[in-house]
């Protein structure tokens, strides 16, 4: 003998039904079979019966729907020769449910137990209709009526079993109606004065359970539309696998904590009797599913799952009136529980100064004043405060029998969700050490459940999730080093990195699954109007795990933004200079940010492109060297065009060409006013711990006025190229001296200054060729020889390298 129960879903329509007795069919054993109400129907019925109460005619409309529902299944799965009888009995049931919600209707009135009456006609159709399409198909199969042996007491909307009497009915019913195939409406009962009551919501589990546990089965088999129990809900953890194995407790856990194939009440007739229970996919019944039983999964991961309830409120009660109090606690849950409140989480303070639990949100306004005014007099007296009552909660739960065992899975959880800005209200370890709870912003739930699967089931790989914002020779070299090298940082690095947001100075784009970069051209087919404020709210409202912004672009607008990213725990890798060499005052609040957000903030591309010369100045600052001196070249765009221009062209025709080639700032009047030579500068000084600001920095110009006005890169050319005498002039004076001419970057004692000079050929600087950058640093240690960074200072290849860089740099980190 077995017991096997359909849920809503798998007996939804007539190709549902239809895979459910295929199923059924095969079981080469007496079976009882335990059904659900068609999906949906009960939803229905309950909405009918409140419409009718209230004098709504719209319940109507819920009753024909029903009506239709079930005679469709009768015409599409019964030979339409036998359907006249079937029909009219089916009818029968109809009429009798439409008399019924027709009195609620008139005496707007609704019992509960005439609402028990109602609720019971879902399963009460879907076992006669199954029933009758199996002995259509020449089944042994009869339709065995739950109430007849499932007796409770008369508390109708959650009845109580009565197991003594119950107990020895069902063994005695199926001693007498003996079936191949019994087919058996889940959910209802019948009191001890034969009145239909129902079990309760998950209430077909319940009574699987009660008749497998009655009969003193092996096994209970649940057949629902998932292939069993899952590490989190696969609907928001994409990479949430099947448990195959796990054990009563854990399974109890998981399902109080939210994990919706099963009901905990469901397991209690079942668990002292080590029936084990299966948990199938009508959809997909060859896969293995979960197995529930007492034996324990030998997984050595401590945790076995991970879950979450919803639509809570967190209530805090709090007051000096409460310390060393007697009964304060048990005024507070008595006045809860008369009123029928349900406390799902309860956590108070060693101070005892205040006690925090958590409720259905509903239930908060009639909480709220319950306890209010319950502690009236203390109120009053100052010495509770009205209750705190804050919405919009949730629990998340990480449960595993062996949580007990392991030190470090509350750290690991707690660190997983702290580097991700989530934020606990409250905490809570059951004494069993099986679940370890916190109370978190409900916003945050699908991200503090990807971020705890990450961390326990998923460990091997992280994923980040990246907002590029410019996509122009810099931004596009980018994304196209992440398509070359993703699959290596995934098998190698174990980072997987998803760009999940694009953006240019018009259009934005978004792909929560992570944009397939070698498909996304321009952005006009998936791009709504770009606005930074826009881009922020948009990733605020996804709230991924692990999120990175990159600043690719060269404007102002962007950098002022990085705050209120570090703010959100966001990371923000920049190649854009505005944000460090911007006040003081920008530069140090990004950084504090980024300490208290424990947000990474990284701009190695500020300064020599890829080289490697801020995490240099970085290293020797932190092991406690002092730079004394600096001495750079670091324009790689003016270093390619000093070293180009020989008088034969025009320089107007050589700037040209170096912005052609992708080393210069989008508007080269940046470089050649020396403005980012002063920035990269005071960033390096920043980096040495020197306080500076612009103005500290004296920058020599060597361009004439009128080139210094252009508003873009074209009038800036068109500019230089009328000014060709200046330059030629220059270059002139320069080699009748045997020089050639550099923009150097220096620091001595303290004074900061950038200047084009003439550079002789015995100097270091002399031989430093293409867009090449040269930096020494004089330092405590490096005092005579000088720490020496060189190589190529611009470009868009090598810029893109350093940007990626720093997004691995932060992958690696979080492995
Ligand atoms: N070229 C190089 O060798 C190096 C460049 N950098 C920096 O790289 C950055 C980018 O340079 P390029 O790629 O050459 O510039 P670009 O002009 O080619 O690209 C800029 C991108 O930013 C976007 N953008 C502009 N304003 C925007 C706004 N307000 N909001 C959103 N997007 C906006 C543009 O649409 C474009 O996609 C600059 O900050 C530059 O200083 C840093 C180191 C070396
Ligand atoms: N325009 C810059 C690019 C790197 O920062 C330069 O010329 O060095």
């Amino acid at each position: 003998m077995k017991v096997i129960k359909f849920g809503g879903s798998s007996v939804a329509n007539a190709v549902n039904i239809k895979r459910c007795v295929d199923i059924i069919k095969n079981i080469n054993e007496p079976v009882i079979v335990v059904v659900s109400a068609l999906s949906g129907v009960t939803d229905l019925l309950q909405l009918a019966a409140v419409q009718a109460a209230a004098h709504n005619e719209e319940y109507i409309n819920q009753f024909k729907e029903i009506s239709h529902r079930h005679l469709e299944v009768v015409r599409a799965l019964i030979p339409v020769n036998q359907q006249a009888g079937i029909l009219s009995s089916v009818i029968r049931d109809l009429n009798e449910l439409e008399v019924l919600l027709q009195g609620c209707y008139l005496l707007r009135e609704l019992s509960p137990r005439i609402k028990d009456l109602i609720m019971s006609f879902g399963e009460r159709l879907s076992s006669y209709v199954i029933a009758e399409v199996m002995k259509a198909q020449g089944e042994d199969c009869r339709q065995g009526y739950s109430g007849a042996f499932i007796k409770t007491n008369d508390k109708f909307g959650k009845a109580a079993v009565n197991f003594e009497v119950t107990d020895a009915l069902i063994v005695e019913y199926f001693k007498q109606n003996p079936a191949a195939i019994t087919i058996v409406p889940g959910f209802i009962a019948e009191s001890a004065a034969n009145e239909v009551t129902t079990l309760g919501r998950g209430g077909s589990d319940y009574t699987a359970a009660i008749i497998a546990a009655a009969l003193d089965l092996k096994e209970l088999e649940i057949w629902t539309d998932v292939s069993g129990i899952y590490t989190a809900n696969p609907r928001v953890v994409k990479q949430a696998k099947i448990i195959k194995h796990i054990n009563f407790q854990e399974a109890m856990e998981l399902s109080h904590f939210g994990a919706k194939v099963l009901y905990p009440s469901a397991l209690a007739p079942i668990l002292p009797k080590g029936i084990s229970l299966i948990v199938k996919n009508t959809f997909e019944p060859d896969a293995e599913g979960s197995l529930v039983s007492t034996i324990g999964s030998t997984d050595p991961n401590p945790v076995r799952g991970i879950t979450n309830i919803d639509n809570l409120a967190l209530l805090t009660l709090e007051g000096p009136g409460m310390v060393g109090v007697a009964g304060i606690s048990k005024r507070l849950f008595e006045v809860l529980s008369l009123e029928d409140i349900n406390v799902i989480f309860i956590t108070q303070a060693s101070s005892e100064h205040s006690i925090c639990f958590a409720i259905i949100a509903s239930d908060a306004d009639k909480a709220e004043r319950v306890i209010n005014a319950a502690f009236e007099f203390e109120i009053q007296n100052k010495k509770v405060k009205p209750v705190r009552v804050e919405l919009g909660m949730s629990i998340i739960a990480v449960v595993g029998d062996y949580i007990k065992g392991h030190q470090g899975v509350s750290g690991r959880m707690f660190s997983a969700l702290g580097r991700n800005n989530i934020n606990i209200c409250a905490i809570a370890q059951g004494a069993s050490e099986r679940n370890i709870s916190a109370v978190i912003l409900e916003k945050d739930v699908k991200k503090a459940l990807n971020v705890l699967h990450e961390a326990f089931f998923e460990e091997v790989v992280v994923q980040l999730n990246l907002f590029v914002m410019g996509i122009g020779n810099v931004g596009g070299k980018f994304l196209e080093q992440i398509v070359k090298q993703h699959h290596y940082l995934k098998e190698h690095l174990k980072v997987n990195i998803r760009v999940v947001g694009i953006a240019n100075s018009k259009l934005m784009c978004f792909n929560v699954d992570g944009f397939n970069l070698s498909e996304v051209k321009d952005l006009s087919n998936c791009g709504v109007p770009m606005t930074q404020g826009g881009f922020l709210d948009k990733i605020k409202e996804l709230n991924l795990r692990n999120s990175v912004f990159v600043d690719n672009t060269a404007t102002a607008e962007v950098a002022m933004t990085y705050g209120e990213y570090l703010k959100k725990s966001i990371a923000v890798v920049t190649c854009n200079k505005i944000a460090c060499s911007s006040t003081m005052d920008y530069y140090k609040e990004l950084k504090g940010l980024s300490k208290k957000y424990n947000a990474p903030f990284l701009y190695e591309t500020n300064v020599g492109a890829g080289l490697p010369i801020i995490d240099t100045i970085k290293n020797l600052v932190a092991s406690g060297d002092q730079v004394k001196e600096i001495q750079a070249v670091l324009s790689g765009s003016l270093n390619f065009i000093f070293n180009q221009y020989n008088g034969t062209k025009l320089f107007a025709d050589v700037v040209a060409l170096a912005k052609q080639e992708g080393y210069t700032e989008p508007h080269p009047l940046i470089d050649l006013s020396g403005v980012d030579v002063k920035r990269k500068l005071m960033i390096l000084m920043r980096e040495s711990n020197y306080w500076v600001e612009e103005e500290d920095i004296e920058v020599a110009n060597f361009l004439p006025e009128s080139c210094m006005e252009a508003k873009d890169a074209d009038t800036f050319i068109a500019a230089l190229a009328k000014e060709e005498s200046h330059f030629k002039g220059l270059y002139d004076a320069a080699k009748a001296k045997g020089a050639c001419l550099k923009v150097v970057a220096t620091l001595k004692e303290g004074k900061a200054c950038v200047g084009l000079q003439e550079i002789k050929s015995d100097h270091p600087f002399y031989h430093l060729e293409g867009k090449d950058n040269i930096v020494l640093f004089f330092t405590d240690r490096y005092k005579e020889q000088p720490l020496l960074i060189k190589g190529a200072g611009a470009g868009a290849e090598v810029t893109a390298s350093g940007i990626f860089a720093d997004v691995i740099r932060i992958g690696s980190k979080l492995v």
